[in-house]
């Protein structure tokens, strides 16, 4: 392999720089069919992702779901795009969280985003560090929950984009926060705020993280404990009970068995039981994406009309509120360093 020799173009300070890369999943550059066919592409060839064998896998995905899904995804993308950035919500939140979050930390330390899949790429943001003269990385995959699905895969992207530097970033892996008070208590100001903004009152809170295949958590990932987690904690703040504030899980994807109880049929089931007002907060979710805006806003909210429902709210995610800016200072503080942070290094 040959190596990359690139050196920044702004000196490394002899006490060294730390910046700062926050990481989400991706999104399509357009809505258009070839924009999400090479999104989906990228991400449904991880073998994080998939676990499948490439023999068995890629003839699938090229063959049947590459040529049949982007058309329908784009449709879905279409509905939810934002027309005035002409990108994707989950972009458009993910390069603001970066913006307000440099702000925030101030000069000492410079911030950059990357996508896993897509553009910009977590190599891009690696480089765009470097040349601020960064030597140290802190490394924040913005998933709340641990899954190697994506937690570990981010990180595994990262290390792949150093494999090919000859001049080497230090790194630090920031975990997932599924209990962090400062999570809890941005999801516990959006729900009260939400719930005070409406002129009715729901029935139940239902919480809908994104799914998992049941055989990642037979082999191990612990993705649902991690959720259940993050629910125990918003339900003691909020002061819920568990069938108040029930848990499900949305997005599944093919024909294999998901971590159970499935969103749409718990939803959809709720009106037969008297139960036609819900508000749903989806906190495996740092910014809303097209899982959250249409999938549940969108057609859960149609099927849940159909079956005699009448009001289905969403409380938003905290996207690039305060409390989510609290949220990813406060995890980069905890996990920086002493020795790597320009406010408490001592003098050189
Ligand atoms: C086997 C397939 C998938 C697994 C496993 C999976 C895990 C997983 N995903 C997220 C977060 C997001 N997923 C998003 C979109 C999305 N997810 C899958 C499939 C799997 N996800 C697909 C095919 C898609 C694309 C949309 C579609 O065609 O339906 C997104 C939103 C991206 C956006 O652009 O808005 C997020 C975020 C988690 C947290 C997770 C495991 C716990
Ligand atoms: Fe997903
Ligand atoms: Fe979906």
């Amino acid at each position: 392999m040959a190596f990359i020799n690139k050196t920044p173009t702004q000196p490394v300070p002899s006490q060294g720089r730390t910046g700062v890369l926050i990481a989400n999943l991706g999104t399509p550059d357009g809505t258009d069919f070839f924009s999400v066919r090479r999104y989906l592409g990228e991400f449904l060839s991880d073998r994080r992702v998939i676990e499948a064998p490439p023999a068995l896998w890629q003839p699938i995905l090229q063959g049947v779901v590459l040529t049949t899904r982007p058309s329908k995804s784009g449709e879905a993308y279409a509905r939810i795009w934002d027309r005035t950035e002409d990108a994707s919500p989950l972009r458009v939140y993910t390069r603001s969280q970066a913006d307000k979050l440099a702000i925030r930390l101030g000069t000492g330390f410079p911030v950059a985003w990357g996508m896993r899949y897509g553009k910009p790429s977590i190599a891009e943001a690696v480089e765009e560090l470097m040349d601020q003269g960064c030597d140290r990385i802190l490394f924040l995959p913005l998933y709340p929950q641990y899954s190697a699905t994506t937690t570990a895969t981010a990180n595994d992207q990262l290390f792949r984009s150093l494999m090919k530097l000859r001049r080497q970033p230090s790194v630090q892996t920031i975990p997932a926060f599924p209990d962090h008070p400062a999570y809890i208590a941005g999801l516990e100001k959006s729900v009260r705020e939400h719930l005070a903004s409406l002129s009715w009152k729901p029935q139940r809170l239902v919480a809908s993280f994104h799914g998992l295949p049941k055989l990642c958590v037979d082999k191990g990932d612990y993705y649902p404990a991690d959720c259940e987690r993050t629910l125990a904690a918003l339900r003691k703040a909020l002061d819920l009970s568990d069938e108040q504030m029930p848990i499900t899980y949305q997005s599944r994807f093919g024909p294999m068995e998901w971590v159970q109880p499935y969103t749409a049929p718990f939803v959809t089931a709720l009106p037969e039981q008297g139960i036609t007002r819900i508000a749903v907060i989806m906190p495996g979710f740092i910014s809303d994406c097209i899982e959250t805006l249409d999938e549940i806003g969108n057609e859960l909210r149609h099927e849940f009309i159909e079956a005699g429902g009448e009001e289905l709210t969403l409380v938003p995610c905290l996207n690039d509120s305060d409390p989510a800016i609290d949220l990813l200072d406060t995890l980069i503080r905890e996990a920086c360093p002493p020795s790597w942070n320009p406010e408490t290094a001592g003098p050189v």
